[in-house]
């Protein structure tokens, strides 16, 4: 099973989300979270961790994925991708073909493959969407966030045949997530046809805001804060959409 978090306009808090989403499913699902953004790693700078064989040697110098497979120090896995790699921002159809086959494998072994993708609608982040059975669009209130969002959405649905989107609004209170939503939700259901589904919101907050400055994922140390809260509410609505087959969690392996 694998999902993605993307996002049409950059900063939006994918990668936020990411780690703190893997962390929320760990003790239930083996999960492996993807660093997809694969020229500029983040995933590894949030969990500071300094992995030693990343993605970069996986694609360029033929190391085998499972060799850059590290723990994320909170329960789940990560791959993690490599920092300024310019030919990885875009990689060719034999990277891809690569990568496929190499992430097929691993699927084999978890429960859920989250990939934190860059944002835009660039052919690496449209390709990561892609292989994944669901994607996850956060947004935040801003209009260019909003309007980025659906840009993205269309040509995943029309041009890419994704159908299954989960839309997370970031940086705003529930009601005001869910009234953006419904406005999005109005012009993808009148000009596309897709009937995307909304996970929830979560709210600014400092703690956020701060956990990411000291590298260490929100729900880890302040499982009160409104925005923890919000996000495991969040990870409640996504196990409804991971097959009950294999759960499988790390944490009750070892
Ligand atoms: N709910 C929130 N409350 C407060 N600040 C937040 C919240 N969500 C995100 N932020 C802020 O937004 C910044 C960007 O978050 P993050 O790096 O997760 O976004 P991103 O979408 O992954 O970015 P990029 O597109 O560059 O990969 C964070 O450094 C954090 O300060």
């Amino acid at each position: 099973m694998m999902i993605s978090i993307t996002s049409g306009k950059g900063g939006v808090g994918k990668t936020s989300l990411a780690v703190n989403l893997a962390l929320a499913l760990s003790p239930e699902y083996k999960v492996l979270l993807v660093d997809a953004d694969l020229g500029l790693a983040n995933v590894d700078i949030m969990l500071s961790i300094a992995p030693k064989v990343t993605v970069k040697h996986v694609l360029l110098e033929g190391r085998s994925i499972r060799e850059a497979v590290v723990e994320g120090g909170y329960g789940f896995h990560v791959l993690p991708a490599a920092s300024g790699v310019v030919e990885l921002v875009q990689p060719d159809s034999d990277m891809k073909g690569a990568l496929e086959l190499g992430l097929n494998e691993l699927a084999s072994s978890y429960d859920l493959l989250l990939f934190d993708t860059g944002a835009g609608i660039s052919p690496a982040v449209l390709w990561f969407n892609c292989l994944a059975g669901y994607t996850i669009v956060v947004f935040t209130p801003e209009p260019t966030s909003i309007t980025d969002a659906y840009a993205l959405i269309k040509v995943l649905y029309r041009d890419y045949g994704q159908k299954n989107f989960l839309l997370v609004a970031n940086q705003a209170s529930q009601k005001e997530g869910e009234q953006y939503f419904l406005h999005l939700k109005k012009v993808i259901d009148s000009y596309l046809g897709a009937n995307p589904i909304f996970l929830g919101a979560i709210p600014k907050d400092p703690a956020l805001a701060q956990s990411i400055r000291s590298q260490k994922p929100l729900l880890a140390y302040h499982r009160e804060t409104k925005a923890a809260k919000a996000i495991l509410e969040i990870a409640e609505k996504i196990k409804s959409f991971i097959p009950v087959t294999r759960k499988n969690s790390l944490l009750s392996n070892s």
